[in-house]
């Protein structure tokens, strides 16, 4: 089965995730806050941890199970690649979370002779060539249009360097194909992470299973995502992987048995930005429940960053809780801000988002890596604040905002989750906002129109939900 974004089975992104038959809805008017919200939030699991577990699951030594995972594009993409290489996953009933939750038996000998589809997922084409590589045989990777732009060459020059067989077009992007032999030796390898964490994150799960493990290091000047890094070297240790990191960029992943484990997915704190943004935007407060006390998750940071702007944030047990004032709809004038944002460039577009619609103006910095992601995310950000009426400048490596007046108008998604979700913000402030594909917030939640709906609903609405066999009032 393939998973692509119009095609049969589809996340319909109005559905609670579970895969069913739709396409398109077409172009979404993002509602307008009409009053100041009191909304409590149960976000689905991590994408970045589902698929860090699921990737470990399959090369580990016995089963594992994921509680809460997350079900959305990215992951179905994961799982399926996975399968395709041998790997037994199976939907088993779960509690609590957003659809099932996932068994995972690893193969006996990862097998090639297969073509993986990678969507649009940076953690499907930068985590499964290494772990391919452990396959026996051919394997083919290929994405949609726009992930044939993002930046491939440190994982292909990188499997070169440890002697797997690529075969690409030197463009350094999707397709290429390599061929497995069933072990690599690894060994020490030097990379440019500087584009993209994940090149980094990819080996690090893999290198266990290479026969001399893997001395890593990072040759370029920046490396963004650090939490990420961080998240990798946790779910490694969790496992029984203890990799050292005896110098900045430099990373020690000894031969090692991946054991298989049970594990709780958190809710994914990334995709929390927008709803917790609205809160500033709209005023009043968000509640998102389940919000770890300790966690490798970047979207942690929103806790001090939505303050910058003048929210105030507190914890109530597992429940963080932002209260955004009487927010700029109710006259707030927000201050800008200026914030290097390297640790967690996944959330700059909500935080951009959030500075155009202040009162003082901002710089974004440290993301000049967003040109890479589902799209040139500087360029975006600009071009659809701009065409809006706003001013936003792009530097090398950031955005320069100054907030204006906006107007109504369209907002292009360009394919990008997070574009679509910072047009939503936008929208809450000014009327007539539409943007024109929020079918793809199913690349990491699907369930995002209707929460979207859920968060600015009169609570006093009164609601009728028919099911087969009761009305619940
Ligand atoms: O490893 C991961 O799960 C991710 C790492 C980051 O990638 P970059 O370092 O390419 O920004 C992040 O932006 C992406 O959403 C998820
Ligand atoms: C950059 C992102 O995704 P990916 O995992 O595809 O890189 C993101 O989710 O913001």
């Amino acid at each position: 089965m393939l998973v692509s974004k119009y095609s049969e089975p589809e996340f319909s992104p109005y559905d609670d995730g579970t895969l069913v038959t739709g396409g398109d809805p077409g172009p979404w008017p993002a509602p307008v806050a009409e009053r100041e919200l009191a909304a409590s939030v149960r976000l689905p699991g991590s994408k970045s941890l589902t698929n860090r577990e699921l990737v470990l699951s399959a090369l580990a030594t016995g089963p594992s199970l994921l509680r809460a995972p997350l079900h959305s594009r990215d992951t179905a993409l994961m799982i399926e690649a996975l399968r395709s290489l041998g790997t037994e996953i199976e939907d088993v009933p779960g509690e609590g979370g957003y659809g099932s939750d996932l068994r995972i038996t690893p193969a006996e000998e990862l097998l090639g002779g297969t073509s993986i589809e990678c969507g649009l997922a940076g953690t499907v084409m930068r985590f499964l060539p290494p772990l391919a590589a452990l396959a026996l045989g051919p394997v083919a990777f290929d994405g949609d249009e726009s992930a044939r732009r993002r930046p491939m060459r440190t994982t292909i020059e990188a499997l070169r360097d440890l002697g797997v067989d690529v075969n690409d077009d030197g463009r350094g992007v999707l397709p290429f194909s390599l061929y497995g032999t069933g072990t690599v030796e690894g060994g020490d390898l030097s990379i440019d992470a500087s584009a993209s964490s994940q090149f980094v994150s990819g080996l690090l799960l893999a290198a266990p299973r290479f026969t001399r493990g893997l001395t890593l290091r990072h040759t370029g000047d920046t490396l963004p995502s650090m939490p990420h890094i961080e998240m990798t070297i946790a779910t490694l240790a969790a496992r029984g992987v203890v990799v050292e990191s005896p110098e900045p960029g430099v990373w020690v992943v000894p031969p090692a048995e991946i054991r298989g484990i049970e594990v709780d997915i958190e809710p994914d704190l990334s995709n929390a930005a927008p709803f917790l943004v609205a809160a500033l935007v709209a005023g009043g407060t968000v509640s998102i429940g389940g919000w770890p006390w300790s966690t490798t998750q970047v979207g942690a940071h929103l806790e001090t960053l939505l303050p910058l702007f003048g929210a105030t944030t507190s914890r109530h047990g597992d429940t963080l809780v932002v209260d955004g004032g009487e927010g700029i709809r109710g006259g707030a004038q927000l201050p800008g801000a200026d914030i290097d944002l390297s640790i967690g460039g996944e959330l700059a577009p909500a935080i951009v988002a959030l500075a155009a619609l202040a009162s003082g103006p901002s710089r974004i910095t440290g993301i000049g890596h967003l040109r890479g992601h589902e799209t040139d995310r500087l360029a975006a950000l600009a071009a659809e604040i701009n065409g809006l009426g706003g001013d936003v400048t792009e530097l090398d490596d950031g955005l320069a905002i100054t907030p204006r007046p906006l107007h109504g108008g369209e907002w292009k998604a360009y394919e990008d989750h997070r574009m679509a979700t910072a047009g939503a913000i936008v929208g809450l402030a000014v009327e007539g906002v539409v943007v024109d594909d929020i079918a793809t917030t199913a690349k990491t939640l699907p369930q995002f129109p209707q929460l979207w709906a859920d968060l600015v609903r009169d609570p006093d609405e009164v609601i009728m939900t028919i099911t087969t066999d009761t009305i619940v009032l």
